[in-house]
């Protein structure tokens, strides 16, 4: 009889090439998948050249442009900046060298990796996908391990299909209790983030499980799996069930007719024994949660909504009340402010955590009838040129630009200001992104991580904004 395990550990068992030797912990890994940019994939693209390899498994990657293109509502072959160009362009002649299958601007499927990859079926139960960014982590929504590697690291995968792996420890996040109204997944993980901190989940990889988890859609999971890298996760997963099934079901990549019933007995296995043993275990309920706002420059420092801005003199632990106290002058913030006392200028909805059509729609119910406050700039960056499509069919684009949103075309954009779209020095800014860094949004930028329906609720009231207590005008 098989020992009991985690689903963690029944899938790197599976890919495992090569055990450990001698005293070298490091696993050899088969990497079913991967994803490439143009931000991270020039070297790795070099070092196969200079060595004369080539792509041991071309049809196992696909290429995506994401981080550096404009997302002006015309895309030209003038819209970029030059740098961009340049970067897109040998991405593209890398791509084209050693065939692999690219998603430029111009492609109907083009938008950030980790929407384009769900939303054509080729995130699946039980692959492992290795990815140059860190929020591979996102496919665990499938219960997939996805996880982000290095340049040095993509080279060697997409040279050999394999990594070496060093294990990872198990943490199971159990999520139980019913969310309140007006509550989203970016307000579960954000308010789990800011529990165990943002290095509460280093060395782990983490299930997460539950009721409110099994209650959620598959676009909440892959929220709660994106921004469990935000606490030190480098892989997150959840069993898979049928709303995964369902989900992939006549994807265009995802396995289809028999194929698909077979692939969907072989998921039913996927589940953790029951058992299985974690290193270590969290329970949290969300009973009580409000929509979560982060006030400094890490995404563990967050608070609810209705609260106020910290007093770093409160804290315990010397080297928090610094990081404390840094991240309050970074922000220009006094403690013992109201959150809803604080004026933005920006607006954005937009990143792999929350511009999935789920994610518009929500933002759209609070817009529709309404009009962002005047002062504001507020923009909306589809994930995907597929969402955005789907947004134009349903009328949300209209909506967003009839309260004062621009409509752009897909990227990465304003959640991390590789292209034009940045936030000018000491503006505040309320996206509906996963990193709150210094300089994130552009040198001396301020951001305020929250979920897209708290965005459009800021946008419209100039101010950050208790979203539950503006009613929805509208339901998708
Ligand atoms: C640019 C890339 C390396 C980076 C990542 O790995 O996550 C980016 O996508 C981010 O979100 O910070
Ligand atoms: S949208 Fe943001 S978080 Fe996601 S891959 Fe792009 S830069 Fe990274």
């Amino acid at each position: 009889m098989a020992l009991p395990s985690t689903l963690y550990d029944k899938l790197i068992d599976i890919h495992t090439v090569c055990k450990p030797v001698a005293s070298d912990q490091e696993i050899l890994l088969y990497i079913d998948r991967t994803v490439l940019n143009e931000y991270t994939s020039p070297q790795a693209f070099t070092g196969i050249r200079n060595a004369s390899r080539s792509v041991y498994r071309p049809k196992a990657a696909l290429a995506v442009i994401d981080h550096v293109n404009s997302t002006h509502p015309k895309r030209t072959t003038t819209s970029s900046l030059q740098s961009e160009n340049i970067q897109m362009s040998y991405f593209e002649k890398n791509c084209s060298d050693f065939n692999i299958e690219l998603f430029d601007i111009y492609h109907k499927n083009q938008g950030i990796e980790h929407v384009v990859m769900p939303e054509l079926g080729l995130v699946l139960p039980g692959l492992i996908i290795a990815a140059g960014d860190s929020h591979t982590t996102t496919y665990g929504a499938f219960g997939s391990i996805g996880f982000g590697i290095g340049t040095s690291d993509i080279e060697h995968l997409l040279a050999t299909q394999t990594l070496p792996y060093q294990k990872l420890l198990n943490m199971k996040i159990n999520i139980s209790g019913e969310p309140p109204a007006g509550i989203s997944a970016k307000d579960i993980i954000m308010s789990i983030v800011r529990n165990i901190g943002a290095d509460g989940a280093r060395g782990y990889a983490v299930e997460f499980t539950g009721p409110a988890i099994t209650k959620m859609s598959i676009e909440g999971r892959m929220t709660v799996c994106n921004m469990a890298v935000e606490c030190g996760a480098r892989v997150a997963l959840i069993a898979p069930d049928h709303k995964v099934y369902e989900y992939l079901k006549g994807k265009t990549r995802a396995p289809q007719n028999e194929q698909m019933d077979e692939a969907i007995l072989y998921w039913q296995t996927l589940q953790s024994s029951p058992d299985a043993i974690f290193e270590k275990t969290i329970d949290i309920n969300i009973r009580n949660i409000e929509p979560m706002v982060t006030w400094g420059t890490s995404p563990d420092q967050a608070v609810p909504i209705t609260g106020f801005i910290p007093n770093p003199q409160k804290s315990k632990d010397p080297a928090n009340q610094k990081a404390m106290e840094r991240a309050l002058k970074y922000m220009g913030l006094k403690p013992g402010t109201k959150l809803t006392d604080l004026t933005i200028d920006f607006a954005f909805i937009g990143s792999c955590t929350n511009a999935r059509i789920e994610d518009l729609r929500a933002a759209a119910n609070v817009l529709k009838g309404r009009k962002i406050a005047p002062q504001i700039r507020a923009m909306v960056v589809p994930g995907s040129s597929q969402v955005r499509q789907i947004a134009e069919q349903e009328g949300i684009d209209k909506i967003f630009i009839d309260a004062g949103f621009e409509w752009r075309q897909s990227g990465c954009s304003m959640c991390l200001a590789m292209n034009d779209d940045i936030i000018a020095p000491g503006k505040r800014c309320a996206p509906s992104t996963n990193r709150n860094f210094e300089g994130r949004q552009g040198v001396d930028s301020r951001t305020h991580l929250m979920s897209p329906e708290m965005v459009a609720a800021a946008a419209i009231s100039g101010h950050l904004c208790d979203v539950r207590n503006m009613q929805p005008t509208h339901a998708f």
